[in-house]
């Protein structure tokens, strides 16, 4: 099974192209692959396959082997995949994912491979009820959640998948594998959340740290750096562009006046070769 691999801002992918292979059953093959020890290693897996709405078809899924809808690093790094290897041919490209067709430029360095890469990431969801989080509102911000006997000031959101956000001051005031877990599974969301612990700098400049659904600690994340800016935006702490600093890269996200997300970043071809399935 021949594999490629990519890191995107902190997130690391292995990918297959799937158009004229079947791969059998996905969320097994994504647990083998990802595993650091006895497989060969990512945050995520993605499949290419045809599409009959758009250019191509984006099938992700976590380390832990759990299908999720969209992955913003992840879709830089599966651009330039289907770029570099001519599985498309135009720099404008559309990507139909569980979440709905992404819209993307490619930026090309001087010997035409894709260097940059903006994705439309569409508009967030707020309303509690398509999050999905058990508080029934039209937005939720700045709500508290309770952890082990503390109360944390968060708010939530869908880019793609499902979001949580929380502003902090301080990152080693924090046990960030202990509330992301804990929060994660938290019964407030049926359907689990990604969350991300934000550090403002100033009102163009923040840090993020990831706690994933289905992968645990991460060292970034695309549709958390877009949740984070859009709730920034909102409570007043950002501006609508932010340089957004993950533990493994650099992202610039940028929202127009009625929160439609704009991600620019890069992503790095590491590794190609043979998958072997036991
Ligand atoms: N790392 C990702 C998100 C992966 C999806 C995920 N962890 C889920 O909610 O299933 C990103 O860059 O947007």
């Amino acid at each position: 099974m021949n594999f490629h691999k990519y890191v995107a801002a902190g997130n690391d992918f292995i990918l297959f192209n799937g158009i004229n292979k079947d791969y059998g059953n996905h969320n097994e093959l994504a647990l083998k692959v990802c595993s650091r020890h006895f497989g060969i290693g990512a945050d995520g897996m993605m499949i290419v396959e045809s599409s009959r709405v758009a250019d191509v078809k984006m099938l992700y899924y976590n380390s832990d082997g759990s299908q999720g809808e969209m992955c913003g690093n992840g879709i830089r790094a599966f651009s330039k995949y289907i770029y570099d290897y001519n599985i498309v041919e135009n720099k404008n490209i559309s990507i139909e994912t569980l979440a709905g067709i992404k819209y993307i430029d490619i930026i090309t360095d001087e010997l035409n491979k894709a260097d940059r890469i903006k994705v439309d990431m569409g508009y967030p969801i707020f309303e509690g009820e398509k999050i999905p989080i058990n508080i029934n509102k039209e937005k939720v911000i700045e709500e508290i959640i309770v952890i082990n006997g503390k109360d944390y000031r968060f708010s939530a959101l869908t880019v793609g998948v499902p979001h949580v956000v929380i502003f902090i001051e301080d990152i080693d005031k924090i046990n960030i594998n202990d509330l992301g877990k804990k929060i994660e599974t938290h019964p407030l969301f049926p359907k689990k959340a990604n969350v991300n612990f934000v550090k403002v700098i100033d009102k163009d400049n923040i840090n993020i740290y990831t706690w994933e659904r289905g992968a645990g600690r991460t060292l970034g994340c695309g549709t958390g750096s877009c949740a984070s800016v859009v709730i920034g935006n909102i409570i007043g702490n950002l501006n609508n562009k932010v340089n957004v600093n993950t533990e493994g890269g650099k992202l610039i996200i940028e929202l127009n006046k009625d929160y439609k997300i704009f991600m620019i970043g890069d992503a790095i071809h590491i590794a190609k070769g043979e998958f072997i399935k036991r």
